[in-house]
């Protein structure tokens, strides 16, 4: 089994770099499938499972896509097929953000069903009243969505019950090629919803409003494939920004756009860790002592849900009584039993968790639930006594290139092993001593 082990207790020091958004590349990576004429090329791309994982879904839909050099090249020029079967959805829910570009290209689409995961069950109801709302016909059957328009689809007003990021994302990808205008109220804000309009706009789409609560989109008749670089990867970059602060290190993490972490910088800062905006990223400085803080996760500009579990392992070692309470997912907190076996002093209050710091973290082998806490519990084994064991790295690789390696490069003592392969033997005290 791999394993990622870290001995806590190294400061970390210089610089790291962040890699290509993956919440922004998936969906640009969906949205090439509207280009009937052109090949796309998107730069910056990070070698994550989950990019493989979509890459195969357009492979399988018929289009031809290469990927070398962090660059992915996709030529969608073929006739495509209309099905997203579940082998790959079961791998990656992202998937199912290829439907809007299929139904608006090919007038069917044929998606399985995504399910729950460990945050929580993820309905994907938002994207589907959109779709209706635009005149297609949606079927839900046999673990599939089926959706099927006569023609083209409509422009139309749509209002989304939650910012839902996917459903943003999706319900744009299919105004693009609509007959007449969308406009679409209570969008998503992220940056990644801006990334995905401005690379549809470089294809030849109409796209207004992106960043803001509502989208204003034009159809228009076709799409021609075009050529993007992906935004920074504002979570990667957040990870690496606790890391710092959570070993009162000193780093500075190359790319990270102050605007996108605004409301983790705040956080930060009330926690007493010093944040210096540099020309080429941000440098963060971590205290002697973290301050307790109270944190709510909530839509883009709010706190984002996919930096909870990291922050949660801040708090554990902050000084007094810290509040986290997750509004956007309703079963986020699996991390939370794993942080119990490293000695955390935490509990779960319906949607709240309640931290008395800091814990006197110990080493423990603990199982990453999701990828976020994958890396949490990483971060936590950086400050830990003794040694943490993190299994399930499946989940890790689906977020984050080469994590132990840019910890240890910043003076981290983490490997990552097979179990057989493992190294740290823990010697008895006699033979350390003989051997000191
Ligand atoms: C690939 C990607 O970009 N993933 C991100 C995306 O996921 P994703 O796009 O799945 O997240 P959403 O914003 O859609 O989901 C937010 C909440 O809305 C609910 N919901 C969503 C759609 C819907 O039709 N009905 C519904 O009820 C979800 O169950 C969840 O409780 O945004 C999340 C929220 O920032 C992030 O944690 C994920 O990392
Ligand atoms: C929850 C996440 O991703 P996904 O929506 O792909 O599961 C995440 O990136 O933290």
């Amino acid at each position: 089994m791999e394993k990622i082990i870290v001995r806590g207790g190294k400061r970390l020091y210089g610089t790291v770099k962040v890699e290509g958004a993956k919440n922004a590349v998936l969906p640009v990576i969906a949205a090439t499938l509207l280009a009937s004429d052109g090949k796309s090329v998107i730069r910056d791309v990070p070698t994550l499972s989950d990019v493989y994982t979509i890459n195969e879904v357009l492979r399988h839909l018929n289009a031809d896509v290469q990927f070398d050099n962090n660059t992915v090249i996709v030529d969608a020029s073929r006739v495509l097929k209309e099905e997203a079967p579940f082998e790959y959805v079961r791998k990656m829910r992202a998937s199912v953000l290829v439907m809007g570009s299929l139904l608006a290209r090919n007038g069917r689409a044929r998606v399985a069903l995504p399910g729950g995961c460990a945050i929580g069950s993820r309905p994907i109801d938002q994207h589907l009243k959109g779709f209706e709302a635009m005149g297609a016909k949606v079927k839900v059957g046999n673990g599939f969505i089926e959706a099927e328009v006569d023609g083209r689809l409509q422009g139309t007003k749509i209002y989304l019950d939650f910012p839902s990021v996917g459903a943003t994302e999706n319900i744009m990808m299919a105004a693009t090629l609509a007959e007449g205008t969308t406009i679409i109220e209570n969008v998503a804000k992220e940056p990644e919803i801006v990334d995905l309009a401005n690379f549809l706009n470089k294809m030849g789409a109409r796209v207004k409003g992106a960043g803001t609560g509502t989208l204003r989109i034009e159809g228009v008749d076709k799409l021609t494939g075009a050529e993007h670089t992906i935004i920074p990867d504002r979570i990667e970059a957040g990870t690496f920004m606790a890391a710092a602060a959570i070993t009162g290190g000193n780093v500075l993490v190359r790319g990270a756009v102050p605007e996108h972490l605004s409301s983790l910088i705040a956080k930060m800062e009330e926690m007493g860790v010093t944040i210096i905006e540099e020309e080429d990223g941000i440098r963060v400085i971590g205290p002697e002592r973290l301050k307790a803080v109270d944190i709510k996760t909530m839509p883009h500009p709010g706190f984002p849900t996919d930096m909870q579990s990291q922050m949660m392992a801040l708090l554990l070692c902050a000084e007094g009584t810290s509040m986290i309470t997750e509004t956007v997912f309703e079963n986020r907190f699996m991390h939370v039993e794993e942080f119990r076996r490293m000695n955390a002093d935490i509990k779960i209050e319906g949607r709240s968790v309640i931290l008395n710091g800091p814990s006197n973290l110990q080493g423990a082998e603990v199982a990453a639930t999701d990828l976020r806490a994958a890396a949490a519990l990483i971060l936590t084994g950086l400050v830990a006594e003794g040694v943490t064991r993190v299994t399930e790295l499946k989940h890790l690789d689906r977020g984050y290139v080469n994590f132990h390696e840019k910890l240890a490069a910043l003076g981290a003592d983490i490997e990552r092993v097979n179990d057989v392969e493992e190294s740290f033997v823990e010697l008895p005290k006699y033979v350390t001593d003989m051997n000191a």
